[in-house]
């Protein structure tokens, strides 16, 4: 089949236009982009290992006959199989099962199954492998090569991922001209980085060949990675020279601030700004003041108090007549900045709008005139704020909490949203630090301020690695004892599978077993499977003290602000990442009270998730442990979970591939000399088209 790498992904066999919706959450529309979605990981289901061989931690492919399958009622009712092999034994155990599964495991009958190996009360156990059951003993692993993993969305299975990709791969790949024609790599450079030509890399990633190493796919080592990382980074390279050349032809409006309202807001606040609060938004107030874009990031430790930062300079362009919005990544936050404003703001007389995709079409309809026409001014939302059915009358400031960056397509849209000629001053904000070398090459075009200082008063988060297994009574006793002496406690389950269903499952299912355990206290429960309205409720309650204990999924991860709460306990947290549990961790120790953090974890610990639980426990600075995250991660670990707050790359990785900036440059100006034509199509193959920054 002939397929043009344009063509839209309806035309692959089997895509309808349910599949093409669902494909689209992903911002996959064209063959192209099933060609770069590329696979997050690797897993090697090659060779089966005996049953007495087995490992903790490695995932593996074993082969076992059935001794025994039963349902038994502990503390999550569970089926438990048993099957061994003549050198051992193991447990296959699901939490989640039907009536046919639970009659499929049938004694004596063989299962072949791939799943991680954990250690259990009675020896290892899988939990939730994938598998096959069959009458005769089978042989061989599942598949012949490495099996790539794709990233996902809830209804596209990797069974469905890999028929797409062999479908580009026998189609598209093929057409050999069109593949040159987007090459931009000139061949010395493929030579001088083991890079492979963009044929070869894309194929190699999609399909790797037989005895390939999993380690070397694992890092992204190959030299088909090498290939598709050079090609990533130089086009966010690009993207920024070309958000570098705009930014120089263009106008913002410059805005007088009005020290008279500004003194009004800060009588308001309750408290009194700490130094550095003080003197980045005084940087910021003279960015506003200019007629040049201001594009500037605020960094700031978790609770170091940016949203006020970010309401200072939102008055400011209040004071000069301009509009102003302000954007968070989640609703969640964004409905917390958007009460933290209300109660600021309106104590001044200013209204605030509210804007979210999920926000019903009636009340919509008239945010988005009361915006149009300039009779709102301020406006709080998610990434709807920018979606292209939204007109502002006069936007002079933009500000975004949650991100390391602007990209140029975005830039282009919020232009297209301002009186002729002019673009809006836009902020960012984060909490999670960048390291010097990123900085001077992928944040070269942005301002930093850093609020290196706390509010007063704040006493540090006591931080406790527990092993779960036998120890969680105690950390529940804990919990009770924090409730009753009135304070508030979030319980953070543990991510699985980047499943969101299984996520809520899981946490619905400690929720109902703290309920039980915890009769008398007010339990909430908030996940992601949510509706909007139902998480607000929730969190509202929380915020007012009505619930006690909230059990949450990462949802609540980045943001919430509830100062009374002072006890954070987090499940399986050897299984995430540094700069994710600091963040989840800055959710407690934002009132005056001593905090405490309870890591929570399953033995045994791998080398680096000790070395993670250790930095916590030994440090609440959010530089120091984003610069231990560097040398952790740098020593070779790949995490699974992403990282809070960073640019989303697909292959590339900041910090695992710091060594390869400092060329990036160089190869630039020779794309530039001999495949000029081909830059465009580059950024919007890896930094995205301009909708996808605005429908993201
Ligand atoms: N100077 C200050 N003195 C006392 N309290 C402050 C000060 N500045 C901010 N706060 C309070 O500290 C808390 C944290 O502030 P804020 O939510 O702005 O933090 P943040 O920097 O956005 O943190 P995160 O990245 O964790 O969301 C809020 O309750 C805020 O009202």
């Amino acid at each position: 089949m002939a397929l043009a790498l344009i063509d839209p992904v309806t035309e692959l066999t089997g895509v309808g236009p349910q599949l093409a919706g669902k494909l689209e959450r992903l911002h996959v529309r064209r063959v192209q982009d099933v060609l770069f979605h590329l696979p997050l990981r690797y897993e090697d289901r090659t060779h089966v290992t005996e049953l007495g061989a087995l490992l903790p931690n490695l995932s593996t492919v074993v082969i076992g006959q059935i001794d025994v399958a039963q349902v038994v009622f502990g503390r999550r009712r569970s089926l438990l199989v048993h099957i061994s092999d003549g050198t051992g034994s193991l447990t296959i155990r699901m939490f989640y099962f039907n009536r046919a599964q639970e009659k499929s495991f049938q004694r004596g009958l063989w299962v072949k199954c791939f799943g991680e190996v954990r250690p259990g009360l009675k020896g290892y156990e899988m939990i939730h492998p994938e598998y096959r059951i069959s009458a005769d003993e089978p042989e061989g692993g599942l598949d012949s090569t490495l099996t790539p993993v794709y990233p996902t969305t809830e209804g596209v299975s990797q069974a469905l991922w890999r028929k797409l990709t062999d479908q580009v791969l026998a189609g598209a790949l093929q057409n050999v001209d069109e593949l040159v024609a987007i090459e931009c790599l000139p061949a010395k450079f493929q030579a001088a980085y083991e890079a492979a030509t963009l044929q070869e890399a894309l194929k190699a990633l999609h399909r790797p060949q037989a005895g390939v190493d999993l380690a070397a796919m694992q890092q992204a080592g190959s030299a088909a990675h090498q290939r598709l990382i050079i090609e990533e980074l130089l086009a966010h390279h690009f993207s920024i020279r070309r958000s570098r050349s705009l930014r120089a032809h263009e106008q913002a409006p410059a805005m007088r601030k009005d020290i008279d309202l500004e003194n009004r807001f800060l009588a308001n606040l309750g408290f009194t700004l700490t130094g550095a609060q003080t003197r980045v938004s005084q940087e910021v107030a003279q960015d506003l003041a200019n007629q040049s874009p201001a594009m500037r990031l605020i960094q700031g430790d978790v609770g170091s108090g940016k949203t006020v930062i970010a309401a200072m300079a939102m008055l400011q362009a209040v004071s000069a007549g301009t509009q102003t919005v302000l954007m968070a990544p989640t609703e969640l936050l964004a409905e917390q900045h958007f009460r933290t404003l209300s109660d600021w703001f309106g104590a001044l007389g200013i209204s605030i709008g509210w804007l979210a995709s999920k926000t019903p079409a009636k009340e919509k309809r008239q945010t988005l005139e009361q915006l149009a026409s300039g009779e709102l001014l301020v406006a709080v939302g998610t990434h709807a704020l920018i979606q292209e059915s939204v007109v502002y009358q006069n936007l002079g400031l933009v500000v975004i909490d949650e991100q390391h960056r602007f990209g140029v397509e975005q830039r282009l849209a919020l232009r297209a949203k301002t009186p002729a000629g002019k673009v809006p001053h836009q902020l960012a904000m984060t909490a999670t630090p960048i390291p010097r070398t990123l900085a001077m090459t992928f944040y070269a075009d942005l301002d930093v301020s850093s609020i290196d200082e706390l509010p007063p008063g704040r006493k540090v988060v006591e931080t406790v690695v527990i092993p779960a297994a036998s120890r969680r009574d105690e950390v529940i006793e804990r919990v009770r004892q924090a409730c009753q002496q009135g304070r508030q406690v979030y319980w953070v389950c543990p991510l699985i599978d980047e499943s969101e269903v299984l996520e809520a499952q899981a946490a619905t299912d400690t929720a109902e077993e703290l309920s039980k355990r915890l009769s008398g206290l007010r339990i909430g429960l908030v996940h992601g499977r949510l509706k909007s309205k139902e998480k607000e409720l929730v969190m509202s309650h929380f915020r007012a003290g009505e619930v006690d204990l909230l059990v949450a999924t990462t949802v609540i991860e980045v943001g919430v602000d509830v100062p009374n709460a002072s006890l954070m306990v987090i499940e399986n947290a050897e299984r995430m990442g540094l700069a994710q549990l600091h963040q989840l961790r800055g959710r407690v120790g934002r009132g005056s009270e001593q905090s405490f953090c309870l890591l929570l974890y399953q033995q045994p610990l791998s080398q680096h998730a000790k070395a993670r639980l250790k930095t916590l426990r030994e440090t609440n600075d959010g530089f120091v442990i984003a610069e231990k995250d560097l040398e952790i991660r740098g020593a070779g670990e790949l995490l699974g979970t992403r990282q809070t707050g960073s640019i989303s790359f697909k292959v590339a990785d900041l910090i695992r591939d710091q060594h390869l900036l400092p060329s990036i440059e160089g190869i630039a100006v020779a794309v530039e000399k001999t495949t000029p034509q081909n830059v465009d199509a580059l950024i919007e193959r890896w930094v995205g088209t301009k909708e996808d920054y605005v429908n993201a």
